[in-house]
């Protein structure tokens, strides 16, 4: 892992640059229409939208994962440290130290815990004792993983899941991780624990991060720069403390508005795109 970020190494280097792109799912079904972001090295990067927008569809268009969902790349390129990482398959990917952790968790319910955060380290060539103390370190972020280290993963709660999932991810030693809504079916003080835990690897670890969330208000307290997706587009994008002021973002996002609360699903879409595009 790289030393710890400095704040003025955030927004500096850009490690991965989505240009563009098209996806189209069984070769009809187009959902990304042009998507274009940065990742700067040692940054929170947050992609923001509701269900459908096309957030995971994003994340996997990085991680060469749409293969097997019969989605394909169509237009458009993906860099990482500027090289073409397009054709790579996930695994070469992962050796270049970019890691995604899926909604829904995965874990392989029939191992322990502890084996399932060693499922992580199978790429590495470094030797056991590095391993060893990586698996200190992913303790030292998640000790609620080191009480249950002997527990079948299958038997453990949701939180924890996604805990392990995070930490089998960092036992590769990422550069950077892309994290898929890690507040999904979580109850509000463990996306918050979840949450504070992302920012200390962020800071102590120097790890990057794109994390795909629709949780607009967790995720804009902790990133440092956002990227809102409607139906396959990117609406706006901005810092993160920007966005949370963006009157737009109070109202459709945030539950607020200066009217009083209003949820965005009570919004035509066409009014909000109006909006930002004007
Ligand atoms: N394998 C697939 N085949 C066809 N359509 C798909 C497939 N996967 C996703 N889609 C469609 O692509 C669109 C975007 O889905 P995606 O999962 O990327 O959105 P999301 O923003 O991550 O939403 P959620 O938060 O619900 O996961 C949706 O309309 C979805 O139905």
């Amino acid at each position: 892992m790289l030393d710890a970020a400095k704040t003025s190494d955030v927004q500096t280097e850009t490690l991965l640059e989505v240009n563009n792109i098209e996806v189209i799912y069984n070769h009809v079904i187009l959902v990304l229409k042009g998507v274009s972001l940065n990742v700067p090295k040692g940054g929170i990067t947050a992609l923001l939208g509701g269900n459908g927008a096309g957030k995971t569809t994003t994340l996997k268009a990085i991680s060469n994962l749409l293969r097997s969902e019969r989605g394909e790349v169509t237009k458009g390129s993906v860099k990482y440290r500027g090289q073409d990482v397009h054709e790579e398959d996930p695994a070469a990917l992962v050796r270049q130290g970019v890691i995604q952790v899926m909604e829904g968790r995965h874990c392989f319910e029939h191992l322990t815990v502890e084996e399932n955060l060693m499922t992580g380290a199978y790429t590495r060539a470094d030797g056991k004792a590095n391993i060893a103390a990586d698996l200190e370190m992913v303790y030292s972020y998640f000790p609620r993983l080191k009480e249950r280290r002997k527990s079948q993963a299958g038997y453990t709660s949701g939180g924890e899941q996604q805990m392990v999932a995070m930490g089998r991810a960092l036992m590769s030693r990422p550069e950077t991780v892309l994290l898929d809504e890690p507040s999904m079916g979580l109850a509000p003080q463990l996306v918050e624990q979840i949450f504070e835990i992302v920012k200390s690897i962020n800071e102590q670890e120097g790890v990057t991060f794109l994390l795909a969330e629709q949780n607009t208000n967790m995720a804009l307290k902790y990133a440092h720069y956002g990227y809102i997706l409607e139906s396959g587009r990117i609406v706006m994008d901005g810092p993160a403390a920007e966005l949370r002021e963006n009157p737009d973002v109070k109202e459709f996002y945030l539950g607020m508005s200066d009217e009083g609360r209003k949820s965005f699903r009570d919004v035509r879409s066409y009014r909000r795109r109006k909006r930002w595009l004007s």
